[in-house]
Formats: C-alpha cells, sequence, structure tokens
C-alpha cells in the first residue's frame, strides 16, 4: 500500500469540486430554522462508567444521551417564536434532512417548530417522509418510510449492502460531502458542547478544514464478523417468500442490534486479500460434516462467535500479510482444523489465533488465546516503523490515514529537536505515536490498560531499536493521587483515549501537572470537546480550573462512509 500524502483541507478538493459543480443544484428548503435555543441531541459516552478498552467499537450501551440546550447560530428569524410541537409515536411527518449528527444520522427539524428529528440514513438535502419510533426529551428519532426527493450529493453506493449494513452509513452520499458533514458536527459540538465562540475571528484560525481520506475503499486492516444463528433480512427482502432467515448467517450487524446478523460475502471497507478469506470461510462453515455452530446470543448456546480479519504488511518487502482470528465459546481446535486447514494455504496467512470466549457478552477478546497457524503476531508500517500486533491489540484501523494523523500529532507537539522533552503517551496501545516520536526526544513514556498492548509496544520499541522508551500497564480511568510518580515530568502529554474519553481524574492530573502542550486526538468529537472545555475553562461544579488554550482543532476523515470522526487537537498552557 503505497503511502500517498492527500492535498490537505477540504477547500483543495479540485477534483470532488469540479464533479460537485456538475450537480443539479440542491432543491430549496422548506424548512423554517428555530428562532429560539433548540436542543440538539448529542451523545457523549460516560468516562467514569467505561468499561470497554477496545478503541473504537464499544458498544452502544455504553453511551449516555445528553441533550444539550443550544444556540441557532445561523438564525435569521429572531423575533419569529416556534411553534410547540408535539409529535406522536407512529406519527408521519415530510421531512428535510438538514445535516447529519451523532452517529451519521440525518439531523431534520419540523417546519415552523424547529422541533429536531433524527432519522438513520437521511442524507442532507433529502426530502422524505419518516414516521416516528422514539420520543426522546426534546427531539424524536424517525424511520425513513419513503423518499420524495433524493439527497443533492447522492451517487451509487457500490456495496449491495450498503443500505441495510451496520457499518458504511454514507456510501450513497458523494465523498465532498460527507466530509463537510463531518466538519460541521465537529464545528458545533465544538462550540455548543466546548462552549467556544464560534462568533470570535481568533477561533476560524483554532478550526481547520477536515484532512479527507485518499483511499475511500479498501481502508481498513481489521474487520470483525459476527456469526449468528438466522439471518437478518431487511423488510424488503423478507416481502420476498424465497429468501429463508432460518440460515446460519456470518457478516456484520444489523445497524442497532446486537443479535441480528446481516450476512455478507464481501465488505468494500478491508482489503482483497481479507475478502478472499472471508470467502473462503462463508464457503465451507455451514457444511454440516464440520459441525460448526454459530453462537446463539440469547440461548448462549454454539461455538463460533466472531471472525477477525486483520491485514498488514511484511516490515522488509511490504508484501501484504494475514491474521485471521477465530473467536468460539470453548477450546475444540479439532472443529477448527477443516478451517485452519484451507486458510493456512493463502500466500499472504502469517497467523491463524483462536480466542475463547466463555462469557455471555457480544465481546470479542478472549480469556486464553491459542495460536492455530503461524505466529501469533501480525506486522505493520507506520512511519518507517515496523510494529507487531497480536490480535487483541489495538492499532490503527487506516494505517494509510494514520500516517497523517501521526504527523499532525508531531507537528502539534512542535518538539525543539534537541532531544531534550519528556512524552507521556496515555492510550498508548502498541506504543506506536510515542515510538513515532522516540528518535527525537529524551523518553518517551506510554501508559495503557491492555497488558497484550504493553507486551507489542516493549517489543515494538525493541525491533526498531528505540531505548527510550517505557511502557507502563494500567487504568487511566482508576488513577490514584500518585499517578505520576512512576514517570519522569512530561513536557508534552499526547492523549489519545477512546470513545468515552478522558476520566475527570485524570483530566484533574493534566490540569495540576500542566505541561506545556497537550495533543488531544480523539475518535469522538462529543467527549472530546466535553473534555476541551474542562480543560480549558474548567468546571465550578468539579471544581476543575481551566488552564489551557485551544490553539487547533485539525477533523481527519479516517473513515470513509462511516459516521466516525478522528481530531487532533494542540492545547498550549496559558
Ligand atoms: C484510540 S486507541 C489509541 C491507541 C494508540 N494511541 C494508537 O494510536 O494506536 C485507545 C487506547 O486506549 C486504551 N484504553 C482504553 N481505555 C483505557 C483505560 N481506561 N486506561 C488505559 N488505556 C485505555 C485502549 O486499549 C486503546 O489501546
Amino acid at each position: 500500500m503505497a503511502s500517498i500524502m492527500p492535498t490537505f483541507g477540504l477547500r483543495r478538493l479540485p477534483l470532488l469540486n469540479k464533479f460537485r459543480s456538475t450537480l443539479p443544484p440542491p432543491p430549496p428548503l422548506r424548512l423554517h430554522r428555530s428562532s429560539s435555543s433548540i436542543a440538539l441531541p448529542v451523545a457523549i459516552s460516560s468516562a467514569a462508567s467505561s468499561s470497554t478498552y477496545e478503541g473504537s467499537e464499544e458498544p452502544e450501551s455504553n453511551t449516555n444521551t445528553l441533550s444539550t440546550a443550544i444556540e441557532e447560530p445561523r438564525n435569521k428569524n429572531k423575533n419569529k417564536k416556534p411553534k410547540p410541537f408535539f409529535p406522536k409515536r407512529g406519527e408521519t411527518l415530510e421531512l428535510v434532512c438538514e445535516t447529519l449528527a451523532f452517529k451519521g444520522k440525518g439531523l431534520c427539524k419540523v417546519e415552523d417548530t424547529g422541533y429536531v428529528v433524527m432519522c438513520d440514513r437521511a442524507l442532507p438535502g433529502e426530502r422524505f417522509v419518516g414516521r416516528v419510533t422514539r420520543k426522546k426529551n426534546n427531539y424524536s428519532e424517525v424511520t425513513k418510510v419513503k423518499t420524495l426527493s433524493p439527497h443533492r450529493d447522492m451517487v451509487e453506493a457500490p456495496c449491495e449492502y450498503a443500505s441495510h449494513c451496520g457499518g458504511c452509513r454514507t456510501q450513497n452520499l458523494l465523498y465532498e460531502a460527507q466530509v463537510r458533514a463531518k466538519e460541521e458536527q465537529v464545528r458545533d459540538l465544538v462550540v455548543h458542547v466546548g462552549k467556544f465562540p464560534y462568533k470570535d475571528a481568533e477561533f476560524e484560525n483554532v478550526m481547520k478544514p477536515i484532512v479527507p481520506c485518499d483511499m475511500q475503499f479498501h481502508y481498513r486492516n481489521k474487520m470483525e464478523f459476527s456469526f449468528g444463528p438466522k439471518r437478518w433480512l431487511p423488510k424488503e427482502q423478507l416481502a420476498n417468500k424465497s429468501e429463508d432467515t432460518n440460515v446460519f448467517s456470518l457478516g456484520l450487524h444489523a445497524p442497532g442490534f446486537f443479535d441480528k446478523v446481516l450476512n455478507v460475502d464481501k465488505c468494500f471497507l478491508q482489503s482483497e486479500p481479507a475478502n478472499k478469506v472471508l470467502a473462503a470461510v462463508q464457503d465451507c462453515w455451514r457444511n454440516p460434516e464440520l459441525g460448526l455452530s454459530p453462537y446463539d446470543c440469547h440461548s448462549h448456546t454454539g461455538f463460533m462467535k466472531h471472525l477477525t480479519i486483520r491485514s498488514g504488511r511484511d516490515a522488509e518487502t511490504r508484501d501484504p500479510q494475514l491474521m485471521v482470528n477465530f473467536v468460539t465459546s470453548s477450546y475444540k481446535p479439532e472443529l477448527l482444523k477443516p478451517l485452519v486447514d484451507k486458510l493456512a494455504v493463502f500466500p499472504e496467512m502469517v497467523s491463524i489465533m483462536n480466542n475463547i470466549n466463555t462469557s455471555v457478552g457480544n465481546t470479542s477478546v478472549g480469556e486464553e488465546e491459542y495460536t492455530l497457524y503461524g505466529k501469533a503476531t501480525i506486522t505493520e508500517i507506520l512511519r518507517g516503523l515496523a510494529f507487531e500486533i497480536s490480535a487483541n491489540s489495538f492499532f490503527q484501523t487506516n494505517a494509510h490515514q494514520a500516517e497523517i494523523l501521526y504527523k499532525l500529532v508531531e507537528d502539534c507537539a512542535g518538539l525543539k529537536g534537541d532531544g531534550s522533552e519528556i512524552i507521556l503517551d496515555l492510550f498508548c496501545g502498541t506504543g506506536t505515536i510515542g515510538l513515532t516520536l522516540a528518535k527525537k526526544v529524551k523518553h518517551v513514556y506510554g501508559y495503557e490498560v491492555v497488558p497484550e498492548a504493553i507486551s507489542d509496544a516493549r517489543r515494538n520499541a525493541k525491533l526498531n531499536g528505540i531505548h527510550n522508551a517505557t511502557f507502563i500497564q494500567g487504568d487511566l480511568n482508576k488513577i490514584s493521587e500518585s499517578f505520576g510518580n512512576d514517570f519522569q515530568r512530561p513536557d508534552i502529554v499526547i492523549s489519545d483515549p477512546n470513545r468515552p474519553g478522558m476520566h475527570t481524574n485524570l483530566i484533574k492530573y493534566l490540569l495540576k501537572l500542566k505541561a506545556s502542550r497537550i495533543v488531544y486526538v480523539s475518535c469522538n468529537p462529543a467527549t472530546c470537546a466535553r473534555d476541551l472545555d474542562l480543560l480549558c475553562h474548567g468546571s465550578v461544579e468539579q471544581k476543575l480550573q481551566g488552564c489551557y488554550r485551544l490553539t487547533s482543532i485539525q477533523p481527519v476523515d479516517m473513515f470513509p462512509h462511516t459516521p466516525h470522526i478522528e481530531c487532533v487537537c494542540l492545547l498550549e498552557l496559558c
């Protein structure tokens, strides 16, 4: 995979802009923008309640939905009072989607009322009829019944599962519109949750244009598929009597369902060799002679839970590598042998693992791990360094875009280049960020909760001849007053938490530490905005005194066609 640096920023996307200019003008919006403050549903994961360690994919149940009252920024009808509106469950509404919000859901407002309605798979500019399915405090959720006029940036989705799969949400939205919506979402969250003044001219310099991803398909180096006893089918296909749901399924979860699996034969987000592995497993695992049963998360019976396919590259030859991890409910290697034999002949295959997960939960991390073929790790290259990654360690899932992300982190760190600085790399995973900076600093301290990731980080330091990096295993949600006593005082802190963001005690520590710079890398702009607010403005209730200035916030699109947004933020000590 060649590393191509993208042209930074949307405003420098001539090809996309040219394409856009050939599209018909958007249909006029009939929606009235509310004149008073409106309620924007914003999901903020609770750091305190977090118990999930996997960086990117924690379940929906881990998030608390907060409704944040916000001022409508582009309000032109200051004196017009919005009409009160109380939708009923089952009521149908004609709506126009204004923008994409949290989890890529379309945000609409009911005409003349400003009342907010969220709809999955509604895209900006689309006019549609929606049926109210859920009522929350100050907004409702609808499901789309019928599109009246399509969204202005419609393109044909290449994947046949795009309209139903829980992975991609916006494949049929022009890529430029996807990144534009993500940039707007970050801006809104930073303004409304982070309480940074959008009217301030300086804010325009702080908020950088999003970095798009050059590679819009096949960019994921890790995909996790689930086994299920029944096939989930969308309503349209259910009506077709010839489609049978009583067939074992292997694929991705239907949107919003932990127990329903959409069978997929190919995923456009993973590499071609990884798709061949998926096809080979699909080809044989249902064969009754093999005796493989999918795990049923209701009856808690069955053997096969998940199939994870990881792609990497050989550190020297750069040839593609593959790792397969079967997550099963018990250890029965003889049952997996026919599959292992079939996959081991793939020229790229370097590792076939078996994680045993006896819990009733849906996680893929096992209590025990066995190597069924090859070695226990796969290699990937980032910023010239080689990283060995084990089955359960976090590694950036888009290695191509991670090159750019890490370059931005380095730029934000503003290293003097004299090797004098101490770096604290919080939520370090396999040590990738810290190790890519190690040769320019005095020492790197990495902190991470997953023991396997810490072992990987230590091995990766050795592998790359780095001797000034120390990795410490610990839970950053449970730090005590003595945190920091086991490493030298850092000059620069890099913090890259998973979606719940940082625990208040960690923020307290950072405010006491007063490092000259904090580079905050976030995969959830809502919790990021909350943490930036605490670091910069403090909180009377939480007895926190903010002492940082937000000098840059750079959204990066790491995951085209999905709602995920990454941001690199720079905070400088006031
Ligand atoms: C978004 S990943 C970032 C990893 C790394 N910085 C990178 O770029 O590859 C977040 C990491 O935080 C770790 N993590 C999650 N919760 C944690 C906690 N409570 N304490 C310490 N580490 C945690 C995860 O295991 C994961 O490796």
